[in-house]
């Protein structure tokens, strides 16, 4: 149907840009990942950073306040406040990434094994993961730390086994999503080992989610991190933020301040990780959207022309232009594209892959893909200028009067409702009726369209009828509510060739008793001859000629168009099958 995933996008296409990239151009994520820098660069040049070694004390600066060579004061010991907490940060941020990295080992792995295989293996996985949740993680840690000593390295290898239940999960839930996809067939086809498929095309394309889990872990650590110390389970000797904060509240009557900092140190932190998961998921959100907003705003949309005097032009496309912005500017794939189609007539539209036929047709129903816009021109229907209108606005003529029937019957109708929902949804939302008549509407509509069993078909989950009774089904859809206009892109070429002379059938008297007006894209001239009326001819997002059926066949006009006509392969001498004799075999 659409170009954008069957041909190679141009140089200048909008891509999407690196997650690092956009998420520093969120003022949030930018803020996050420089506050997370400075405590990175604090735990790794702490010797170079703090003025004192962490331990060294001075009698006389026992809660000494701020200044005098104790930038923060110093502690009960004596010990200056300012470096314990540079050196703090770096104790206390690799007993979080000893946490992460082991919970993230054990689940990530665990999660795409499970999730790839499935069968004994996911349901003993997941029996552990619910016995490791059913566990009580303090009590657990203290029960370690009993028998263990006091190693706060050793406490959070056992958090990280603790919190590993949560990747293994998410990473679980996310693979079970993900096998099923053709490209993972594809790739299981093409012989490449589960390994591979699992390290390139699942863990790439499950990523996002991980990472976002892996920066929120990484807050959840530090904060346990800093209770397990708080509570006196972690090693004195060791400067660490939860040891400071132990030492503070212990001392709080007489210096007040000193919790303040050890404090501001985690709560900093901890919310700094949260908002960088937060900026990844929000630009995650964004999805196909480009990241980056064009520096040129897209020309003020200015109607060409008055509605058409002659009533019986339903559609009448003037001049569109299409774009799509890039970070140099708007990308125009639809180019000045005018059509015009009467009441009841079907017009045929034509051309290479890429030509933009799609994208007159989404442009007509206010369709567009994320970002893309109509940067002029009009769509007048029945005496109204459609383009630009808001989508408030165009939800009502979508559906009731202006009706779609797309390529892909399958992955167009919801898997998880059965057809009867489906069908009878949009007559109850769109035409007001109540479920009883949408229902009696829908079994006619049905065997209108050529089911054999309505009721059964009715009853039907998609996965239950076949590709053609799909298509069938979307026609049936799509004329539910008696459109005027009914756009068809490409409604046949998912389908074998017995069925798809059949849909075509069923469009063309529907099409007559309906005396409905229809746009059919198509590459097929074999479905033109058939069906339409008239044919406009695009290349490169233009109409290059628009003719009656019969003369487009007879004189066509512009070279391309002969060119596609020439390529037409019914001309060519069938190649016929010659058994191999056994003289050329010996030879
Ligand atoms: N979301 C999008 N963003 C940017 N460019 C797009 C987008 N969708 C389509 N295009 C571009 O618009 C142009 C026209 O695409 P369109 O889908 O209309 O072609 P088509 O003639 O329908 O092709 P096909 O017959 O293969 O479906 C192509 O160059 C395509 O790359």
């Amino acid at each position: 149907m659409s170009a954008a995933s069957t041909t190679p996008a141009p140089a200048s296409a909008p891509g999407r840009e690196s997650i690092v990239r956009s998420v520093l151009t969120n003022p949030l994520g930018l803020v996050a990942a420089l506050l997370l820098l400075l405590v990175i660069v604090a735990a790794v040049f702490a010797p170079l950073i703090a003025p004192f070694a962490a331990d060294d004390l001075q009698i006389f600066k026992i809660n000494a306040p701020p200044g005098d060579g104790y930038l923060l004061g110093g502690d009960g010991s004596g010990r200056d406040i300012f470096s314990r907490l540079v050196y703090g940060t770096q104790n206390t941020l690799v007993g979080a990434l000893i946490a992460l990295s082991v919970a993230a080992a054990i689940g990530v792995t665990a999660g795409l094994f499970a999730g790839y295989f499935g069968g004994r293996r996911e349901v003993v996985m997941s029996w552990v993961a619910d016995g490791l949740m059913a566990l009580p993680a303090l009590i657990v840690l203290l029960a370690f730390y009993q028998s263990l000593g006091s190693s706060i390295h050793v406490s959070m290898i056992i958090f990280g086994v603790m919190l590993s239940p949560g990747f293994y999960r998410l990473t679980r839930n996310l693979v079970n999503g993900v096998k099923h996809e053709l490209y993972v067939d594809a790739a299981r086809v093409s012989g490449l080992s589960d390994m591979r498929i699992i390290a390139r095309h699942i863990l790439l394309v499950i990523r996002a989610p991980v990472i976002i889990q892996v920066s929120i872990v990484a807050g959840i650590s530090i904060v346990i991190q800093a209770g397990l110390e708080f509570l006196g389970l972690g090693d004195p000797a060791v400067p660490t933020w939860g040891g400071m904060l132990q030492d503070a509240f212990a001392n709080m009557f007489v210096v007040p301040t000193a919790i303040l900092w050890p404090g501001l140190a985690i709560s900093v932190t901890v919310a700094s990780f949260v908002l960088l998961a937060n900026a990844i998921r929000d630009r995650l959100q964004q999805g196909d959207r480009v990241a980056t907003a064009p520096k040129i705003p897209a020309p003020a949309p200015h109607p060409v022309g008055t509605a058409p005097n002659d009533a019986a032009v339903l559609l009448d496309v003037r001049e569109l232009v299409v774009g799509y912005p890039t970070k140099s500017g708007w990308t125009e794939v639809v180019k000045g594209v005018s059509l015009q189609l009467r009441r009841g007539e079907v017009l045929g539209l034509v051309g290479e892959s890429g030509s933009g036929k799609t994208q007159t047709a989404f442009a007509i129903l206010g369709l567009l893909s994320t970002g893309g816009r109509i940067l002029s021109g009009s769509i007048w229907f029945d005496g109204r200028d459609i383009a630009n209108l808001p989508e408030s606005e165009m939800q009502k003529l979508r559906g009731k009067r202006i009706a779609y029937v797309p390529q892909e019957p399958m992955s167009n109708l919801d898997p998880a409702f059965r057809i009867g929902f489906q069908l009878t949804e949009p007559m109850v939302t769109v035409l007001g009726i109540s479920k009883a008549e949408a229902k009696a509407r829908a079994l006619k509509l049905l065997a209108r369209v050529g089911m054999p069993d309505p009721v059964r078909t009715y009853n039907a989950y998609p996965h239950q009828i076949s590709g053609g009774m799909a298509q069938r089904v979307l026609i049936a859809r799509a004329i539910s509510c008696k459109p005027d206009l009914l756009i068809a892109d490409e409604p046949t070429t998912a389908l074998d060739v017995t069925v798809q002379a059949e849909v075509l059938e069923l469009m063309r008297d529907l099409q007559a008793e309906m005396n409905m007006s229809v746009v059919l894209v198509t590459h097929n001239f074999g479905v033109v001859a058939d069906i339409c009326h008239r044919v406009s001819v695009m290349r490169d997002g233009r109409v290059v000629e628009t003719s009656a059926v019969q003369s487009l066949f007879a004189d066509p006009q512009h070279d391309y168009t002969k060119l596609l006509l020439a390529a037409v392969l019914d001309d060519v001498t069938p190649r016929v099958y010659r058994p191999v004799q056994a003289k050329e075999v010996s030879a």
